[in-house]
């Protein structure tokens, strides 16, 4: 199985300057959007609290290149950024599991901005197979193999219980997916060709939880 982790390194940029990336387009668009058409890794690190230093490096891996004590050409950094996140291309991808978690990604329209379209959905419920949501119809779990050579999706956001992720896994298996965004807290046993995302909203969650009480201290001794 492939797997994404911290120790999982692209040729050229590590996963936390990749987490980056999309905060600094963020920026840039807006930036664009008002009219600006320089933009500095000093304004960008101050706007994100950030060190120059990690910006300038960050957005290296993109391939652009800034001008010396000017900064970068904002709609150049955009399209750089972009293009290296495959974000100006597009990819499908197929919801199994239209619960609370799967409807909701279903309705989160920024995805689509960023080139990833959900072409279907399924579930293994009786009650909901056929039905609609957000204009796609339900399929049966049983019938993905099918939906996938059909809709040509390459990407699975899997949000089914955790006793049936596995299950699930092995029928994308035989399939054409390459990429499953795993949010069951289940590690996947899958092919080699097939590349595995463990998303977890515990994790952020774990970040502020931990850095509460320090807060509270600084706080009682200011
Ligand atoms: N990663 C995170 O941060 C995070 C956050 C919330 C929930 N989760 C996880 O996401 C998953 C979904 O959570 P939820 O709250 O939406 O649950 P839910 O019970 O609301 O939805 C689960 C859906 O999966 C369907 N289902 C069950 N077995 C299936 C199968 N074999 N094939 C296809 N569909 C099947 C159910 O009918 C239901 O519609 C759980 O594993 C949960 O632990 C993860």
């Amino acid at each position: 199985m492939s797997k994404i982790n911290d120790n999982f390194k692209q040729k050229v940029a590590s996963i936390p300057t990749i987490k980056r990336l999309p905060s600094y387009l963020n920026l840039v668009k807006r930036a664009s959007q008002e009219g600006v058409e320089i933009i500095s890794a000093t304004n960008i690190a101050k706007e994100l609290d950030l060190e120059p230093i990690q910006v300038r490096k960050d957005l290296a891996v993109t391939g652009i290149i800034g001008k010396p004590r000017i900064g970068y050409n904002v709609n150049e950094l955009f399209q750089a950024i972009q293009s290296f996140l495959n974000w100006d291309k597009k990819h499908k991808a197929i919801i199994v599991g239209t619960g609370n978690l799967g409807s909701a990604l279903m309705k989160y329209g920024e995805l689509k901005n960023h080139g990833l379209t959900i072409v279907g959905i399924a579930d293994a419920s009786p009650e909901k197979i056929g039905t609609e949501k957000n204009n796609l119809t339900i399929s049966d779990v049983n019938d993905l193999p099918a939906l996938i050579k059909k809709t040509g999706a390459t990407m699975i956001i899997l949000t089914v219980p955790p006793s049936e992720a596995q299950n699930v896994a092995e029928v994308i298996n035989d399939t054409d997916i390459k990429a499953i965004w795993n949010f069951t807290n289940v590690k996947l046993k899958v092919s080699d060709r097939i590349l595995v995302l463990m998303e977890d909203l515990s994790s952020g969650y774990a970040v502020l939880s931990f850095h509460l009480p320090f807060y509270k201290e600084n706080e009682d001794t200011e």
